[in-house]
């Protein structure tokens, strides 16, 4: 999408200086000169042709017309012939087209057209599965969408007015605000700016929030630097203050699209990745090796030479999870849709559902979660804990003008709270002169108002109110008695003591302080909050959510261990978790874990329920430790300071009423911030894992079952045990059966436990279970030999052939019913899918040898003989699976 804006209504002429340029398709000519830099305010508006006043609604549609909306390319949906040819690049799908090219190379025309079948089977199963699912996702997300403050006016003679835009909507030449917790909605050019820093982790991977502010280049600089503070680019996001600036570039041509473009960027792994890709990949070494070997063992002990290939070929087929992709796109996008209907929860992205129910530890914020996030004002107190409602006074002052000379004010309870109780007891902010703010800074824990007091025109008043060792740490002085004094270490002490105490009872307390300085034109900085005089406390309540005690015994029976990072007080915290039932344990700060990371960090925390004072790199970096330690973290938080915890995290979780930031971060959305919510996700996330897991565990140990039997059957046979279109038929069933697997219900049992699978047990579990069923395969051999002998003779293959069909697809059946780990016919009224494939996979077992279509295959019925020795055979194997089963089972306990 081009950029920049070549005609308006209000230019006149027609043209803006901009038409004089050569503007070369994609490309945007401001960044190519480097200009927005480097030109002035002015300068730049004027080529934008827009003003401070924004846009008019008719400029604003025909520039989205001109250039398309503000989409980064790479997110445009992908349409169905696309997703078909991507498909085709799935690893099982890139084997099996060479396997196929393999068996055309050597004139086996049937096995390599049902090679054929089964890839473009699988594909269209895939990509109308993965159409579907990305169709219902984009509505799910729709539902959360971002939204942009947009300045406009109506028409020329309007004054201009702040709207929510759908992001997509935004031009070139739109004038912004921005506030804490937004999304950077395109490339802008900052106007005005208070107190403003941006995350822009997602650019340039600095973790720390970097400052920007307004400056008038180039006649001050600063357009020089690499990154110029006086742009801030799409895809960061405002960590506290707040800004108005022009877009200078959308879609397309921001530097974001570009660092999009560069694929090395985009991928992270989560644990879907680690688990299904593991194991895809010890798969396909073992087909890659599965066909040299066959050669080899026929040609070393059977003499036998390339002719043996297909049937090598076909065995290789034979253990490929075909249905892998279908079965894991269908199982996660009906869950995923089931969710949002039943509990308006909102899966973003479709894996992300499985790494919900893999989660063993969930990470939370504390307001909002534990407690309601409603604080009310409880008491306001002096420095040796008497009711002074001066304090309460000095902190409405600091919350009215922190709000009222935000750009864009972030709501913020803790200060409606203030305001409303200070309303109360008279108290009017609006006296006061406001000069400056610094508004509230999660990573410094306070805020910052500059006033003016009635009357005194030569004097700045400082007032500042945050975290108690916050504030206490930049105060020289305090108020005792109406009288300021020195402030010592051993009042100091006694302070923070006495917040200590407050805390424990459950209260969030914030420190008030004030200083005067002459009065100046410069702007402030937190270099100027030194030296402050301690005033008091205002002590607030905020009450417990009554869920959340439930919910986090429930979560405790599921097998989540839940630690709560927080930047409020230890003792407010351990004392809310105690209330709601859940046992603090030690109790750590984020200082005390200094610069511990990795394992020591990951140990550390698992001894603890909660860490406190936790800056928003802390709950990143302790996020980080967890899941580098193995543990699939979760992490639920709705504000600024959880941002990059809730990126580091393998499932993001927030409320749909969190910041715009967080909404867009976020893997999966609740319609509030509810625990009961998560725990209802967590149980939709194992329910379709643990389906995906028992496809992969039953199709792979049937399959490696009859990889064996062939092989040995191969060597101990004058005749191949069974012809490659054979293996290939057989193999087109149990997968087709297998599809049932995405829409079963998993037994509760299943869904005791995190649903993770772990690459080693898993192939420990297939290798146990298919040497079992190659047991049962050679007892059948066996079995084929004394019946065929008594009839037909050994050596006829077309009996062979159908025996061995038939009891091949009653194995895979009975399988499927004794290692699902979906509901028993106990716990169900109704016949489920997995039942019904059952029986249809039976049914075609026996009957298909013995119809019209046998022939055709090379089969000929086996004589009566041979289905009574099965049934005893069938029998034996089935106690023998069901005793194995037990025995896993109580090893997993
Ligand atoms: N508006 C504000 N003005 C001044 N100080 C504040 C303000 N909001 C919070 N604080 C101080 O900063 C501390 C940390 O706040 P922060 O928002 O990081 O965490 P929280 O909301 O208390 O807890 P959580 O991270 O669990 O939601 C608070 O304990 C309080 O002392």
């Amino acid at each position: 999408m081009a950029s920049v804006p070549e005609t308006t209504a209000a230019a006149g002429t027609g043209r803006t200086p901009l038409d004089t340029r050569e503007v070369r398709a994609g490309q945007n000519p401001l960044f190519d000169a480097g200009e927005p830099a480097a030109l002035t305010s002015l300068q730049l508006m004027r080529l934008l042709d827009t003003g401070p006043r924004g846009l008019t609604e008719q400029q604003a549609e025909e520039r989205l017309v001109r250039h398309g909306e503000n989409v980064v390319p790479a997110w445009r949906p992908v349409s169905w012939p696309r997703r078909f040819l991507g498909s085709l690049r799935d690893p099982f799908t890139t084997v099996l087209l060479c396997l196929g090219l393999v068996s055309a190379a050597v004139a086996s025309w049937g096995t390599a057209c049902v090679i054929m079948v089964l890839v473009v089977v699988s594909c269209v199963l895939r990509s109308g599965g993965e159409h579907q699912a990305s169709r219902s996702m984009a509505a799910l997300r729709e539902l959360v969408a971002t939204t942009a403050s947009v300045q406009r006016r109506a028409d020329d003679e309007s004054s201009p007015a702040v709207r929510e835009l759908p992001v997509d909507q935004l031009v070139v030449g739109d004038v912004v605000r921005l506030g804490a917790g937004d999304l950077v909605p395109a490339d802008v050019r900052l106007l005005r700016s208070s107190g403003l820093t941006v995350h822009q982790a997602a650019l340039t991977g600095e973790s720390e929030p970097v400052p920007k502010y307004a400056r008038d280049a180039p006649a001050d600089g600063g357009a020089e630097l690499p990154e110029p503070p006086h742009l801030c680019f799409q895809g960061s996001s405002v960590a506290s203050g707040s800004g108005t600036a022009v877009v200078i570039a959308t879609g397309a041509d921001t530097r974001f699209a570009a660092a999009y473009r560069d694929p090395a960027r985009r991928h992270t792994e989560t644990a879907f990745d680690r688990s299904v890709h593991g194991i895809a990949w010890t798969l396909i070494r073992f087909m890659l090796v599965t066909p040299p070997l066959v050669l080899m063992a026929n040609a070393a002990l059977r003499g036998r030479g390339l002719e043996t290939l297909p049937f090598a070929i076909a065995v290789a087929v034979g253990l490929t999870p075909e249905m892998l992709p279908v079965i894991v796109t269908a199982a996660l996008a009906r869950g995923a849709s089931a969710l949002a209907r039943t509990s308006g929860v909102i899966v973003k992205r479709l894996p992300a559902l499985h790494d919900l129910g893999a989660i063993d530890v969930l990470c939370l914020d504390k307001t909002g979660t534990l407690t309601q996030d409603r604080p009310v004002v409880e008491r306001s107190v002096d420095a040796r804990g008497n009711d002074d409602p001066d304090v309460l006074r000095w902190a409405a002052v600091n919350s009215f003008w922190t709000l009222e000379l935000a750009e864009l004010p972030a709501p913020d309870t803790l200060d409606e709270a203030i305001l409303g109780a200070a309303g109360d007891q008279g108290t009017d902010p609006a006296e006061y002169d406001g000069i400056a703010a610094l508004p509230f800074d999660p990573s410094r824990r306070l805020a910052t108002a500059v006033v003016r007091r009635p009357g005194q025109h030569g004097t700045h008043t400082l007032v500042v109110k945050g975290a108690t060792e916050d504030i206490l740490g930049r105060c020289g002085r305090l108020v005792v008695d109406g009288a300021a004094t020195d402030l010592g270490d051993e009042e100091r002490e006694r302070l923070l003591g006495f917040a200590a105490r407050e805390a424990a009872d459950g209260l969030r307390l914030l420190a008030v302080a004030r200083a005067e300085r002459p009065a100046r034109l410069g702007s402030y900085g937190h270099h100027d909050l030194r030296g402050l005089t301690f005033l008091g406390f205002v002590a607030l309540r905020d009450a417990l959510t009554p869920s959340a005690g439930e919910a986090l015994d429930d979560l405790a029976r599921r097998g989540v261990a839940v630690k709560i990072l927080t930047g409020d007080h230890p003792g407010t915290a351990a004392r809310a978790c105690r209330d709601l039932g859940l046992d603090p344990g030690e109790v750590l700060t984020a200082d005390r874990l200094g610069t511990l990371t990795g394992p020591p960090l990951a140990e550390a925390v698992g001894r603890a329920t909660v860490v406190a004072r936790c800056t928003a790199q802390d709950k990143a970096r302790i996020v980080a430790a967890l899941r580098e330690s193995g543990r699939t973290t979760g992490y639920l938080g709705d504000g600024v300071n959880d941002l990059p915890a809730l990126h580091a995290a393998d499932v993001g979780i927030c409320p749909r009423g969190a910041v715009t930031v967080a909404r867009e971060r976020a893997d999966v959305v609740l319609a509030e911030k509810d625990l009961t919510a998560i725990d209802r996700a967590i149980t939709a996330g194992r329910n379709s894992s643990g389906n995906i897991a028992a496809y992969l565990r039953i199709t792979l140990s049937s399959n490696l079952g009859n990889v064996i039997a062939m092989l040995a059957a191969g060597l101990l046979l004058p005749f191949l045990p069974m012809l490659p279109a054979q293996v290939l038929v057989q193999n087109l069933f149990f997968d087709a059966a297998q599809l049932a697997f995405a829409f079963d219900r998993p037994a509760h049992a299943a869904l005791r436990k995190p649903a993770v699978l772990r690459p080693r047990a898993f192939l420990r579990y297939i290798t146990a279970f298919g040497l079992l069923n190659a047991a049962a395969d050679i007892a059948t051999f066996a079995v084929l030999a004394v019946a065929l002998h008594t009839t037909a003779g050994p050596g006829d293959p077309a009996m062979f052939h159908a025996g061995w069909f038939t009891e091949n697809l009653l194995t895979q059946a009975m399988v499927m019913l004794l290692l699902r780990t979906g509901r028993h016919a106990a716990e169900t009224r109704a016949a489920g899918p997995v039942h019904l494939a059952v029986a249809a996979l039976a049914v075609i077992g026996v009957l298909l040898p013995l119809s019209p279509l046998g022939p055709t295959l090379d089969m000929s019925p086996p004589p009566p003989l041979y289905y009574a020795l099965l049934a005893a055979v069938l029998t034996l194997y089935g106690i023998a699976l069901a005793a194995a089963r037990k025995r896993h089972a109580s090893r997993q306990n």
